[in-house]
């Protein structure tokens, strides 16, 4: 007895895209998760072989950078609109019958700086500067020896991004080096920061006010990370230890893991667009990883690799 195909649908599901928005030295972003799902005349591609009646995924995500570039992203649902349409009412012969087009966006805030040195005006505001909004997770670690107390405090999944100011050249090349040099790319991370606070619980020591800590050195994080013109993520990393350590006397050492989250350019040429840093593929995997402690001189650092 012949089965029956029922219900189907395809399309590029994931689609991570990050668009920015360059007015002057004033920059705003787009950063969407948008994912495609056709339904039509597919029964043939499912039945036959025959692949007449499909439209590649590929196309379907191709479609998605090039409006990006081509219409803006004005918001999700106006982009989702779009697409949608174009993709019932140009795909050849009707064979689309329907589009699905579902986006996750991610909020994206302006990191606050002192004067608003790193772009836009004397708001506070950083031009390029951006912080993802909610997420992050405070930590601390707290050991008591019989002693001496120890504590170690943090912050996790605290995502920056700057859309200039980075630059990344110079590197050792071998014969397995295809990374071009780059003079203007996104730098993106997700801060996992630990600091060790001097504080010892020794008699007559008072103890810091620890919420009052937390939010100044998650501050001297993110204005470092603002502020820092960076020829890499290590040199951001330098910058962003010293920062808390020069601000907060409390503070004896900082750990920094930064997870390089890469942008790449998306090639637009082939639909004869250029991309002059505007649309970005943001891959979730794999990601270099840049690990480093900054600590006073003359302590001994503590807390521990992982
Ligand atoms: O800031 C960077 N540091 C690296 O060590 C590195 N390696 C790489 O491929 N890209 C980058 N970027």
């Amino acid at each position: 007895m012949a089965h029956v195909l029922g219900q189907n649908q395809y399309g590029k599901a994931e689609n991570r895209i990050v668009r920015v928005l360059r007015d002057g030295t004033r920059h705003s972003i787009k950063d969407l998760n948008v994912s495609v799902a056709l339904q039509g005349e597919f029964a043939d591609v499912h039945l036959t072989g025959s692949n007449a009646n499909c439209l590649p995924t590929d196309t379907t995500k191709n479609t998605v950078f090039a409006f990006a570039k081509q219409y803006g992203i004005e918001s999700a649902e106006a982009f989702g609109i779009l697409l949608a349409r174009h993709f019932v009412t140009a795909t050849e012969r009707g064979v689309v019958h329907s589009a699905r087009i579902r986006i996750e966006e991610y909020a994206w805030n302006r990191i606050e700086v002192p004067d608003g040195s790193t772009g836009s005006s004397d708001t506070g505001e950083a031009g390029h500067s951006f912080v993802r909004d909610g997420g992050e997770v405070r930590t601390t670690e707290v050991v008591f020896d019989g002693e001496r107390v120890q504590v170690v405090s943090g912050l996790q999944d605290l995502v920056v991004m700057n859309t200039t100011d980075s630059e990344f050249w110079g590197f050792i090349k071998d014969g397995y080096t295809t990374l071009p040099e780059a003079y203007d790319r996104i730098l993106a991370t997700q801060v996992t920061a630990r600091w060790r606070y001097s504080y010892s619980g020794a008699d007559g020591q008072d103890q810091p006010d620890w919420d009052r800590s937390y939010r100044q050195v998650r501050r001297h994080l993110l204005e470092a990370f603002a502020e820092t013109y960076s020829y890499s993520l290590q040199q951001t990393l330098h910058a962003m230890g010293t920062r808390v350590l020069d601000n907060r006397a409390e503070v004896d050492e900082v750990r920094l893991e930064l997870p390089n989250k890469h942008h790449f350019l998306v090639d637009l040429e082939p639909f004869g667009l250029t991309n002059d840093n505007e649309v970005y593929y943001a891959a979730d995997r794999m990601y270099g990883l840049i690990e480093g402690t900054v600590h006073r001189d003359g302590v001994t650092p503590a807390i521990p690799v992982r």
